[in-house]
């Protein structure tokens, strides 16, 4: 179990490059499973999760090939079917939520698609229903092997169909596209998720030669092809990874540029954390974040009643930046109630800000509510371990705001999706190090 020190209360500057999109990757790397022709791709994040899933594919039969800092090339012209049996896959198929999208491009390309009930953040129920049913609706088998947690899915063929998915699930949604793609005949797919994540990835299945039409929206018309070919795709910088950088410069008083942001794919992320005082601007494609000396007050509604900020289905605000904000709400002035509808067990780390000090109830497991401290008392610091992956930033937030010497544990799971971080808070003046 890995370990961060830090020594809070620094007020960082500079600039800071985010990564490529954790979540999008995912999708992106599953995709190169339609096509036996060279896919290459740019800006893949080098975290513990993507590098999990390269390896899966590489086990697969893959032929990969590192071009140089995030950029691999992926020929999928020989692929072992046999591995999707084997213990070794059982094992590995865990280890990460995003090897669910195996399923629909090994379905739609083979005829059949098998995975262990996948791993990712402990953080409440996360079903797969949403996927398995829309595999049923195009024709495919279900099987569930209870014992080994084991599902799958087989086909002689596919074929498209109309269907409303009974909620817009980002993973779900982008694993029955992958089906459908060579489904036979024109599939619909209303109630579809519809992040930058699943754009992304439809318009590189165009790219490749798929009909997907409604992309960005949440009725999706996909007519089915024969084969799919090669193409090159760059992902988008990681919009989570972004808003980690504006809690920490407001938590921490400091001006930090976030560069080549990709603005117009960040929904309502900035206005956010603009209903929490925080100011942005715009330079260019850059975030600039003044230093808030004066501190940073949060926004009532127009009736003068608290402030909820909650997440929904995009283009409502995504869910993994709730914990964020709710650490950024402990220094503002003012209060706000933090209600994250998704998950059901993502707000309980609030326990250990409780300790560090900060003015926190928490109501219910999905909503907390924050009085802010407008800078009138800084946090303590404290020992902690990192529960999920947004928790874990949060907590490092916290600890970079803290008086004194903080000590994080379990940070992998920080490190599954955040790249190198420790180096990149170091150049912009933090104090941390891996122990
Ligand atoms: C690898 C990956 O891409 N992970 C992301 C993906 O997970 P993932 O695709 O697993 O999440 P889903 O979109 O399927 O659902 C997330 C949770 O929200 C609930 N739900 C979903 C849709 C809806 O309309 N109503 C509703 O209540 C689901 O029941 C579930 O508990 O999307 C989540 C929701 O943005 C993000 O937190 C995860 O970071
Ligand atoms: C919940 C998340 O990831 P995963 O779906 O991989 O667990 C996240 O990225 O915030």
């Amino acid at each position: 179990m890995g370990t961060f020190r830090i020594e809070g209360g620094q007020q960082l500057s500079g600039e800071i490059t985010p990564q490529g999109a954790k979540n999008e990757a995912l999708q992106i790397l599953c995709a190169v499973l339609l096509s036996s022709e060279k896919i290459t791709i740019h800006n893949i994040p080098d975290i513990i999760d993507v590098n999990k899933l390269i390896a899966l594919l590489e086990d697969l039969g893959v032929k990969i090939q590192k071009r140089g800092k995030g950029s691999y090339t992926f020929k999928a012209d020989d692929i072992n079917l046999d591995y999707l049996q084997s213990d070794q896959f059982k094992q590995d198929g865990r280890g990460l939520r995003g090897s669910i999208m195996l399923v629909g491009p090994l379905l739609g390309r083979f005829g059949k698609g098998y995975i262990p009930k996948p791993g990712g953040d402990k953080i409440g129920r996360r079903r797969l229903d949403t996927h398995f049913e829309g595999f049923i609706k195009l024709g495919a088998k279900f099987r569930y092997n209870r014992e080994e947690y084991f599902y799958g899915v087989e086909a002689e063929k596919l074929t498209g169909t109309y269907m409303l998915l009974d909620e817009a699930s980002v993973t779900g949604t982008a694993n029955i596209v992958m089906a459908a793609v060579l489904a036979e005949g024109t599939t619909t797919i209303y109630n579809a998720a519809c992040e930058p994540y699943l754009q992304q990835l439809c318009k590189m299945l165009n790219r490749m030669g798929a009909k997907i039409s409604g992309v960005g929206s949440n009725l999706l018309i996909i007519e089915g092809v024969e084969s799919l070919g090669g193409t090159e795709h760059t992902m988008l910088p990681d919009m989570i990874e972004i808003g980690s950088w504006i809690g920490l410069a407001a938590m921490t008083r400091s001006e930090l540029t976030i560069k080549n942001v990709s603005w117009d794919d960040l929904g309502q992320i900035p206005n956010a954390f603009q209903k929490l005082g925080i100011k942005l601007e715009r330079k260019d494609d850059d975030i600039y974040i003044p230093k808030h000396e004066n501190g940073y007050e949060i926004q009532n509604y127009i009736d003068g009643s608290i402030l909820t900020i909650a997440d929904a289905p995009w283009p409502g605000l995504t869910p993994d930046l709730l914990s964020i904000l709710l650490v950024v709400a402990i220094q503002a002035k003012g209060e706000v109630v933090i209600h994250q509808k998704m998950f059901e067990s993502r707000l309980f780390f609030v326990d250990k800000l409780i300790d560090m000090g900060a003015k926190i109830i928490l109501c219910d497991p999905h909503r907390a509510t924050v009085i802010g401290h407008n800078f009138k008392s800084t946090l303590k610091s404290t020992t902690m371990v990192s529960p999920d992956i947004r928790a874990g930033i949060s907590l490092l937030i916290a600890a970079l705001s803290a008086k004194g010497t903080s000590t994080i544990h379990n940070i992998e799971q920080i490190d599954r999706g955040y790249e190198d971080i420790d180096t990149r808070l170091r150049a912009i003046g933090a104090n941390i190090v891996r122990v």
